[in-house]
């Protein structure tokens, strides 16, 4: 099953466009998973639980792991999510960039190495450096195209041949990139209006769409804006709002991520 197919049966078996973002912050872990060799693990895992029939797709961002030197508990986090719960998607977020030959290294290490259903990837290094992703073509490759930071205006703002450079991206990618129609554009919800020029320009291509809960974007704009005609095509990203949430009384960490996991999906299937 490809990526794209994989993705289409978990919106519909789960109802849902919500991607619960995996970064484990080991500053904010609950005491016992910080002091504990295994507990960047136990933590991802009962997230992973606590919320499986409420996502359409996990995306773990590999940075939280490499920094602590964790990437064996991230592959026995994938493991865990193939074994258990192997109709949701998993998407590394990686973001990698580089010229063709070290991007096979970098394909191998997301597809091989974690078993990602799809890999995050920068397009500012032109089309043979995500050449080698596409070269798996049961996987799915999400270019970035309007990002949901501030910053992400210096570059992908900028006015070429009359149109800003994102959208560029978003008709590249649309047009030559997708030739096996495997690609997905990460678009941030911080910036619903260019959200709804991708719609425009990339018709039901699904988008990555990071910036609710804690970066603060509109659930109701974000979905109204990208939203395909037939209410789909989104997987809404939140991190750490779901991961941190803050229990209420009686809740543990695993029953607050659940309530405002389920909270969010329910706002956006509002939406939809
Ligand atoms: O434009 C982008 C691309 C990726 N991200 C990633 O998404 C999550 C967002 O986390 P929150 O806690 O929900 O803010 C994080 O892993 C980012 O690296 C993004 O935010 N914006």
């Amino acid at each position: 099953m490809t990526f794209i197919n994989k993705l289409e049966a978990a919106w519909a078996a789960n109802d849902s466009l919500l991607c619960v973002g995996l970064d484990p912050d080991m500053a904010r872990l609950p005491a016992q998973f910080q002091a504990a060799p295994d507990g960047i693990y136990r933590f991802c895992t009962d997230i992973i639980d606590a919320t499986a029939d409420l996502a359409c797709a996990f995306k773990p961002q590999i940075a939280y792991f490499a920094a602590l030197g964790a990437e064996q508990q991230l592959e026995r986090i994938c493991a865990y999510l193939r074994d258990k719960h192997p109709h949701i998607p998993l998407i590394l977020d990686s973001k990698r960039g580089d010229i063709g030959a070290t991007a096979k290294q970098y394909a191998r290490e997301a597809y091989d190495r974690y078993g990602a259903d799809a890999v995050t990837v920068s397009p500012y290094m032109g089309g043979d450096s995500v050449e080698p992703y596409m070269e798996w073509t049961d996987r799915g490759v999400i270019v970035l195209c309007r990002t949901s930071n501030p910053g992400g205006s210096d570059l992908q703002f900028l006015e070429v041949n009359g149109r800003p450079l994102y959208q560029h991206v978003a008709q590249l990618v649309a047009d030559k990139w997708n030739s096996n129609g495997q690609c997905a554009l990460v678009v941030g919800a911080t910036f619903p209006e260019e959200l709804a020029q991708v719609r425009a320009i990339v018709g039901e291509m699904p988008l990555l769409v990071p910036g609710i809960g804690a970066q603060g974007g509109d659930i109701v704009a974000t979905v109204t804006a990208g939203k395909t005609t037939a209410g789909k095509g989104m997987m809404i990203n939140s991190s750490r709002a779901i991961l941190y949430a803050t229990p209420q009384a009686g809740e543990d960490f695993t029953a607050a991520a659940r309530r405002v996991a389920l909270e969010t999906r329910d706002a956006i299937n509002a939406a939809r």
